[in-house]
């Protein structure tokens, strides 16, 4: 691992307990606080989620200023379930329409960027299972006590869970088996950032307006690199939430959604350049494994040689058998 990534993950890296909500509060000032859960079918889910944050940071704490959901072409009951937990319900082509139309995740959270009025804005998936307000003010404390922080991402323990089956480290399979590789290789400076795809995280508006969203799922790898390029390494912090559970797509999904990646990725590399030259990209991959006192990172060599075509190797031609009766 880089000497300057061990030394942000040592710098930048807390623990959901270290930002408890009447800390926040007496820090929060005059800045308002959006939260923002993009949804798209998810009426099963968003309804808990809007109720926690209402219940702890709205009623008890008044800590967040406005909920809103984004309704991303649901074709159930979200909007009418967030609603009547007390979220204020968008719905993602009602947005600047005269810009027309794109579509994924990506989309709903910029266009979240024009209808809310915080200050800091946090970014919350609708298909937890297990959310607890803890994830809000985890992600809300580095920027709420320290300015030279401009984006918060979440990491956490990822089971893999199908019914009443867990597999314990089993989810993040997009994150894992595409966006770390990648990011290892091209942008090694990021390596620290646990879970570069998480779908908590945050950051001042005045960061994120001045940032492209990529549509789709390319909406946090994109952002990551791009607040890197434009801000630094030492503008993102990461906060350990503990555990996320969440509604596990398919494999068919994921290679869509690995593809989406890979194409933000291209898009960088295409647009910034690379930190590291593409005839040599970093070969040291860093993976993360929970420990008793956080994570424990273990770095692994995914360099690869290459032998050259067996007919230029001198004598292959006339060392190699051959069958009897051929020449
Ligand atoms: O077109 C889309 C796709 C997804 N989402 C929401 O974005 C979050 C993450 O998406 P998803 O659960 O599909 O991704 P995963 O967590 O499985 O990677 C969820 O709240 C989705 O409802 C959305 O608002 N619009
Ligand atoms: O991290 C991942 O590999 C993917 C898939 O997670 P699972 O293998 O279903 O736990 O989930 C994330 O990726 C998406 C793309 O960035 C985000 O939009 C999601 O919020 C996040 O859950």
């Amino acid at each position: 691992m880089l000497p300057e990534v061990a030394s942000w993950l040592r710098r930048r890296t807390s623990t959901a307990e270290d930002w408890p909500p009447h800390v926040l509060l007496a820090a929060k000032g005059t800045s308002r606080i959006s939260v923002v859960l993009p949804a798209r079918d998810e009426e099963a889910t968003v309804g808990t989620i809007v109720e926690c944050i209402r219940g702890d940071l709205v009623r008890r704490v008044p800590l967040v200023d406005e909920i809103v959901v984004i309704d991303s072409r649901s074709t159930d009951r979200t909007a009418a379930v967030a609603r009547a937990a007390g979220a204020r319900v968008v719905a993602q082509d009602s947005v600047l329409p005269a810009l027309g139309r794109m579509s994924g995740k990506g989309e709903a959270l910029w266009k979240s960027l024009a209808v809310t009025s915080g200050d800091i804005i946090v970014f919350v998936d609708a298909d937890l299972r297990g959310f607890t307000s803890s994830y809000v003010t985890g992600l809300l404390g580095p920027l709420l006590t320290d300015p030279s922080v401009g984006y918060v991402k979440a990491c956490y323990d990822r089971p893999l869970v199908d019914g009443e089956r867990s597999v314990e480290g089993g989810g993040g399979r997009v994150t894992e088996l595409v966006a770390r590789p990648l990011i290892n290789m091209h942008w090694p400076l990021l390596a620290g950032v646990m879970q570069p795809l998480g779908g908590e995280y945050a950051g001042r508006r005045a960061l994120l307006e001045r940032l492209p969203f990529v549509t789709g799922y390319g909406v946090e790898i994109g952002l990551l690199v791009d607040v890197y390029r434009d801000s630094g390494l030492d503008a993102i912090a990461q906060v350990d939430l503990g555990r996320r559970v969440h509604t596990n797509q398919g494999t068919e999904a994921l290679g869509v959604m690995a593809g989406q990646i890979m194409v933000t990725a291209w898009s960088r590399l295409e647009r910034h350049g690379r930190m590291v030259p593409l005839s040599a990209p970093s070969t040291a991959l860093t993976q993360f494994r929970r420990s008793a006192d956080g994570h424990d990172p273990r770095t692994a060599d995914m360099g690869v040689g290459e032998r050259p075509p067996m007919i230029e190797v001198p004598g292959y031609a006339t060392s190699r058998p051959v069958a009897p009766g051929r020449r």
